[in-house]
């Protein structure tokens, strides 16, 4: 075994548990849970595919429902989860998730490999406690073979946040807007492993050519409705189970070719990855540029470009030819943004490092700025050489991410009203800059992975207040985007509904 430095089970069921359990006493420490099973994984080198998978399963899934997990800790023990020394909690946590969540771990495994792994980490004292723990859980099953539901009788926010293991606060948004019935439909679906959907790239290929290519490999496919150039992987077992997708948001990052068994470097290897014929987005996040509807010859600005997905979409729209300048303040993020425009092959994207809103400018050297500014294809630094006026804007701005929980496991517990706070400034911040940069009778289209309204229709309520001169322009009845379209005039898509991401968009046209 790889792992340096430390001792490893020499019990193999055991390694892959003990790797897990290492995982989340980091992400307990503070770590992102993909950082987190990335490190042990590269600790923990000699896993096979089996064990890779499991520790995934039981790294994301304890993140995920920790709150019910704990929720049965506390109806277990004396002692509350919260009052348990973390290495216990982090063992029982590892259990209960066995015991609940994966059927195919018989539950005598799940005990035994619990009990010897508190033993291997010290806590022999306690291993009693851990199989006591861990069989009163089977008891309670015993009675009802559901015992998820024994949470029932609690006002509903509490019922279906302890139940599918939310925050209160997300669940309450949601009960608000959509009553119980249908907020539990959403838990449900986002404790849901994600679909991998793919854009094919018209400026190379078709969706035909796509799609045969693929499902001569093996790998099966479907298109997917309304969406022209869509196409949405098959459960891809044996790549990674259902965890295969956690962290694919969007395209494999190229410094991860060595990270764990969880698709990434996997997606790589399909056919056409390498020839630029396919890009890894979400259905929803395809909807954006089509709404945007960008014409070659224009000049589009996208002021949070980073990773690039949508800009490339912007770029095959335009058959390639106009200008289009991906902004992001992130630099480490437009790399990601220069890989995808090489794979693929794009000419009209210009890469800048800066802040959208006008703000203070990345600290970067003079003589870094006058290196990039040199070089033809890396991004050039600060706003001076963008166009003061451009025909269409993009603003995906940064937001909770509350539509696409499913993709990361900690992403729950990470936002708070108070973050989220701070997120609504800085969108009304970028959503302003609309005023500055669409030409008269041009068009701004804001959007955002989030279903939460303070983030969404709030906003753009807002802003049309303050500017008049704009308007709501919602897509035609024969557009494809025609379906998704509310009384509003905008764009809100519910995961449960629509099977893809949750997302917001709206396009917003500038009076000429
Ligand atoms: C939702 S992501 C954009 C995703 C991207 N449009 C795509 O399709 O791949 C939001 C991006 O906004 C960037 N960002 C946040 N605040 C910014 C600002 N003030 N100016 C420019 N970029 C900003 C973040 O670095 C992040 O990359």
């Amino acid at each position: 075994m790889a792992m340096q430095g430390a001792t490893l089970p020499k019990n193999r069921a055991l390694v892959a548990r003990h790797a897990a359990f290492t995982a989340l006493g980091m992400i307990e420490a503070g770590a992102y849970a993909d950082a987190a099973l990335d490190r042990v994984m590269r600790q923990y080198g000699d896993l096979d595919g089996r064990d890779r998978r499991l520790v995934t399963e039981l790294v994301y899934g304890c993140t995920r429902q920790l709150r019910a997990l704990d929720g049965w800790i506390d109806r277990l023990a004396t002692r509350s989860a919260q009052e348990q020394p973390p290495t216990l909690r982090n063992l029982l946590r590892l259990g209960l998730y066995q015991l609940i969540y994966l059927d195919r771990i018989p539950d005598s495994a799940a005990v035994d490999t619990t009990v010897e792994l508190a033993k291997f980490c010290g806590l022999k004292g306690l291993s009693g406690f851990v199989n006591g723990l861990l069989r009163g859980y089977l008891r309670q099953k015993a009675k009802n073979p559901n015992p998820l539901t024994s949470v029932a009788g609690l006002e509903p926010v509490e019922r279906l946040a302890q139940t599918y293991s939310y925050p209160n606060w997300i669940v309450q948004t949601w009960l608000d807007r959509l009553g119980e019935a249908e907020t539990e439909q959403l838990c449900q679906w986002f404790d849901q492993p994600p679909t991998i959907d793919l854009r094919v790239n018209t400026l190379v290929t078709d969706q035909e050519t796509v799609m045969a290519a693929l499902t001569a490999a093996g790998v099966a496919v479907t298109p997917i409705d309304h969406l022209p150039n869509a196409l949405r992987l098959a459960a891809q077992r044996g790549h990674g189970d259902d965890f295969l997708t956690e962290t694919i948001a969007t395209e494999p990052d190229s410094r991860s070719t060595n990270a764990p068994d969880n698709g990434r470097a996997w997606i790589a290897t399909l056919p056409g990855y390498g020839a630029g014929w396919w890009t890894v987005q979400d259905a929803s996040a395809q909807l954006v540029a089509l709404l945007l509807d960008p014409q070659p010859g224009e000049t589009v600005i996208d002021a949070c470009a980073a990773p690039g997905g949508k800009a490339a979409h912007i770029a095959a729209l335009m058959q390639d030819q106009g200008q289009i300048w991906a902004i992001d303040r992130a630099g480490s993020r437009l790399r990601k943004v220069q890989d995808t425009v090489r794979r693929l092959g794009l000419r009209s994207i210009r890469m800048v490092e800066a802040d959208s809103t006008g703000g203070k400018a990345p600290l970067v050297t003079a003589a870094r700025k006058r290196d990039r500014s040199r070089s033809k294809s890396g991004p050039i630094s600060g706003l001076e050489e963008v166009p003061t006026q451009c025909d269409r804007l993009l603003l995906d701005v940064p937001c909770s991410g509350l539509g696409t929980l499913h993709r990361r496991a900690d992403a729950r517990w990470r936002q708070t009203p108070e973050t989220v706070a701070q997120l609504v400034q800085i969108q009304r911040d970028l959503l302003d800059r609309a005023d500055a940069w669409v030409r008269p009778g041009g068009v701004a289209v804001y959007a955002t992975c989030t279903v939460h309204e303070p983030e969404n229709g709030a906003i753009i309520r807002d802003f049309l207040q303050r500017h008049p001169h704009w308007a709501i322009e919602p897509p035609t009845p024969d557009s494809p985007l025609a379906p998704f379209v509310t009384a509003a005039g905008w764009l809100e898509l519910w995961p449960h509904h629509w099977q893809m991401d949750g997302f917001f968009m709206v396009k917003l046209r500038r009076q000429p």
